[in-house]
């Protein structure tokens, strides 16, 4: 398994360009299974998952080929399976998000149920509810989740019991082909939601309301091909900015969207961030140690948690005692053991980390547990005062365009390790 080799003390300087968002692109390929034309997508960012989802919608019958740097095609006039395959589940969560497009499509679906995870148990109960009261028929037999309806699915008023991304996903796409009006109330409101209805709205469905909890979307007999952009990535670009702020550079991200980062911004500006911004584009400037910030959780519009490790990392090596409590996933602290042996003061109660500054980390051979456990590791890689090695980063390649190039570029010593 490759890791990165990090050696510390660099203010991290200079431009990087965010790569489109894993968490919109996923939905938005897996729509394609919605039409029976061709859809192009642009800014598809180049990472494992999204391979991962080439070779599932492939598995179902689609054709995919990329046809530019970052632009993918995808026909899935040529769908002719309805199984997603465990193997393939195992490896990406989000492969859940068949579910809805196979079943509006065809009447039958077969998904693994996706298990457990690092971070949490992760039920899909909420996506089973909502297709069920749209009339599916569903069961799980043998590990998968086999759902049946016979002729269209019936539009509903489906109230999603938490605010769970991927289930209004999975419900927005099924109700985008569903016969008459499909209301989802106490939806996500994720930008990610926004990016999936404009790109479902532009295959010809009737999706409204997307940003506020409430959906509603008035169902179509046929989508079809369009071309599509997909948004830049928030996490990525959050992810740069406090690289930038825990090494007290000065970092301009480009190609992103302010507007997406808005409590990450107001975070990074309490602890001490000079931030300014243009429609694409923010630029952090830190010209002091960090002060500790308290953090908390919640769906958007508030603390996104996939920015939580990272925000910890800045924690433990600020100016002061800071506390970060995590409201939506129960077991996504697994990156603070690993802090600790770099030297970071902070021990946890339930579901919040107490941390106290220390002055800096020293290097250490650290473990990386989950995807943004894994960017939390790396920033903490660039302020140790010796060298530090991450393992197991097959995580990070899940979520991170080239990495550690645009963490180069911004002056990092950080090499990959290739696996023998
Ligand atoms: C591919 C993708 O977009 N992943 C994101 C998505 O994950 P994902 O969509 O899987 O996360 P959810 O929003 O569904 O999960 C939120 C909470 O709801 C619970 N829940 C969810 C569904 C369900 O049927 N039952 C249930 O109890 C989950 O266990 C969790 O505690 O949103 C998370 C929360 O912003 C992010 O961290 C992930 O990066
Ligand atoms: C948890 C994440 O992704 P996934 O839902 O794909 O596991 C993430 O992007 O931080």
């Amino acid at each position: 398994m490759d890791a990165f080799k990090i050696t510390g003390g660099t203010a991290l300087k200079g431009e990087v360009t965010i790569s489109g968002a894993k968490n919109a692109a996923l939905p938005i390929l897996m729509s394609a299974l919605l039409s029976k034309t061709p859809i192009t997508f642009s800014n598809v960012p180049k990472l494992n998952d999204i391979e991962t989802t080439i070779k599932l919608l492939s598995q179902l019958g689609a054709k995919a080929h990329w046809s530019g740097d970052n632009e993918l095609v995808i026909d899935a006039s040529t769908l002719d399976h309805c199984r997603a395959s465990y193997e393939l589940v195992k490896t990406m969560r989000a492969s859940i998000l068949v579910l809805g497009p196979l079943l509006a499509r065809f009447g039958h679906a077969e998904v693994s149920l996706p298990g457990g995870c690092a971070i949490g148990a992760r039920p899909v109960n909420l996506h089973i509810h909502g297709l069920k009261l749209m009339g599916a028929d569903i069961d799980v037999e043998n590990g998968y989740i086999i759902a049946r309806n016979n002729g269209r699915l019936q539009g509903a008023t489906i109230f999603m019991d938490t605010v769970s991304v991927t289930g209004t996903e999975n419900l927005m796409m099924a109700a985008a082909l569903a016969e008459g009006i499909t209301t989802i109330e106490n939806a996500a409101r994720e930008p990610e939601i926004v990016d999936l209805a404009k790109c479902l709205n532009a295959m010809g469905a009737k999706v409204s309301g997307a940003g506020s909890d409430t959906l509603t979307i008035e169902g179509v007999a046929e989508l079809s091909g369009t071309q599509y952009r997909v948004m830049p990535d928030r996490i990525e670009t959050g992810t740069f900015l406090v690289a930038a702020a825990v090494t007290q550079g000065k970092v301009k991200c480009v190609n992103t969207d302010p507007k997406a980062l808005e409590a990450v911004i107001s975070k990074l500006q309490e602890a001490g961030a000079e931030i300014t911004t243009g429609v694409d584009w923010i630029e952090l400037t830190m010209n002091q140690r960090p002060k500790a910030v308290n953090i908390r959780t919640a769906p958007h519009p508030a603390f996104p948690t996939d920015m939580q490790a990272q925000f910890v990392t800045m924690n433990v090596i600020a100016e002061g005692t800071a506390t970060t409590t995590e409201t939506i996933f129960e077991n996504r602290f697994m990156h603070v053991p690993e802090l600790q042996r770099m030297g970071a003061d902070i021990s946890l109660e339930g579901n919040t980390a107490i941390s106290c500054g220390v002055a800096s980390l020293n290097g250490a051979q650290v473990m990386a547990t989950d995807l943004r456990a894994s960017a939390s590791l790396v920033i903490a890689g660039l302020v140790a005062t010796s060298e530090t090695q991450v393992d197991r980063i097959y995580h990070i390649d899940r979520g991170y365009q080239n990495i550690e190039d645009k963490l180069q570029a911004l002056g990092a010593n950080i090499t990959r390790i290739k696996a023998s």
